[in-house]
C-alpha cells in the first residue's frame, strides 16, 4: 500500500537540547498509531511537525522532511492541510465564549466557503457526531461551562464534523473517565480513517492502536505491533521501572503492569526518583 505520510530524517535541535533525533517512518491508509514514551519524550513535538503546526517544518534547528501523498507538506496551504487533518490538541485554541454547536460548526469550515449557508446536512453531521459522544442534550449549552471531560468529547465531536482523512489526537482520554476512555477510544479505532495519537496509558493504547511507536529522548526507539513494542526489557529501558506483560484474557490485548523495584518499596524516604540523567 502506498504511504500516506512520509517522514524522512526529521530532527529538531534547540541550543539546548535535540527534542527529534533522526526519525523517519512511514504511514499508510487506515492505521490507527499510537505514540507512546516518557514525559519530554518527544510525542507532542512529532506530531506537530506531521501537521507542520505553524510551519514549524521550516524553523532553523529543523532538518529533515515530512510528506503527504508525495508533496512535501510545507508546500500546502493551511486550507488545504485542514482538509486532510482535524486536530484534537491539549491546548485548544480559546473557543471558550461559543456554545456546543458553534464549537461543532467550526469543523465544517475547511469545507466550505465563508458565505455558504448551513445545510440539512450538516445539521445532522453535528448532531450525529455529538451523539456519538454522548453529548446530544448539550447542544446549545456553553462550551465554557462543560466540565474538561465534557469539553474533550466536544472536541472530538469537532474533529469528526470534519470528516478528516487523518486524524490527529494528543492524549486524547486526558480527563475522560474510564467509561469515557474506552467509548471514544473505540469509536476513533472504527472510523476507517487515519489515527495518529499520542497516548500515555500504555493498556489503553495496546488495545485500541493496531501499531504503536516508542519515543525516548526524541529518538524512535521502537515501532511495531503492541506485541512487539510493549516487551519488559524496553519497557523498563525507557520508563526506569520494571513491568511484567501479559495478555487479557477477555480482550487478547497486550497490557503490562510497572512496579517499583523491591529496593525502592522498602525505602522510607518521600523522595521522587526520577528516570531522567
Ligand atoms: N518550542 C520548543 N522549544 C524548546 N524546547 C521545546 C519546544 N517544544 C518542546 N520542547 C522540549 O522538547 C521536549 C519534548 O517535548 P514534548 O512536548 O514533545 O514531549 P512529550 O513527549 O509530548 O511530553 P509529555 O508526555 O510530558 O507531554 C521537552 O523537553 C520540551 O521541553
Amino acid at each position: 500500500m502506498s504511504a500516506l505520510l512520509n517522514v524522512s530524517q526529521l530532527s529538531w535541535r534547540t541550543s539546548h537540547t535535540c527534542i527529534l533525533q533522526d526519525i523517519s517512518l512511514t504511514i499508510t491508509k487506515g492505521e490507527v498509531i499510537g505514540i507512546i514514551g516518557p514525559n519530554g519524550a518527544g510525542k507532542t513535538s512529532l506530531l506537530r511537525c506531521l501537521i507542520n503546526q505553524n510551519n514549524i517544518l521550516t524553523k532553523s534547528g529543523l532538518s529533515g522532511s515530512v510528506h503527504l501523498k508525495n508533496k512535501n507538506i510545507i508546500n500546502y496551504s493551511t486550507k488545504e492541510l485542514a482538509q486532510h487533518f482535524a486536530l484534537v490538541m491539549q491546548k485548544p485554541d480559546p473557543i471558550f465564549a461559543l456554545s456546543v454547536q458553534d464549537v461543532l460548526k467550526m469543523g465544517l469550515l475547511p469545507h466550505k466557503s465563508i458565505f455558504s449557508l448551513e445545510s440539512d446536512h450538516d445539521r445532522g453531521k453535528i448532531n450525529n457526531a455529538l451523539s456519538k459522544v454522548g453529548l446530544l442534550h448539550m447542544l446549545n449549552n456553553n462550551f465554557a461551562t462543560l466540565s474538561g471531560g465534557e469539553q474533550q468529547r466536544v472536541l472530538i465531536a469537532r474533529a469528526l464534523v470534519q470528516s478528516p482523512q487523518i486524524l490527529i489526537l494528543d492524549e486524547p482520554t486526558n480527563h475522560l473517565d474510564a467509561f469515557y476512555q474506552h467509548q471514544l477510544l473505540h469509536l476513533i479505532s472504527k472510523l476507517n480513517i487515519t489515527v495518529i495519537m499520542t497516548v500515555h496509558d500504555l493498556n489503553l493504547a495496546s488495545s485500541y492502536c493496531q501499531r504503536l511507536l516508542l519515543l525516548n529522548k526524541g529518538k524512535l526507539i521502537s515501532d511495531g505491533t503492541p506485541e512487539q513494542v510493549l516487551t519488559e526489557t524496553q519497557l523498563h529501558n525507557v520508563f526506569g521501572l520494571p513491568c511484567q506483560q501479559k495478555v487479557n484474557e477477555i480482550t487478547g490485548s497486550t497490557q503490562v503492569s510497572f512496579y517499583l523495584p523491591e529496593t525502592q518499596r522498602a525505602n522510607n524516604t518521600s523522595t521522587v526518583n526520577t528516570h531522567h540523567e
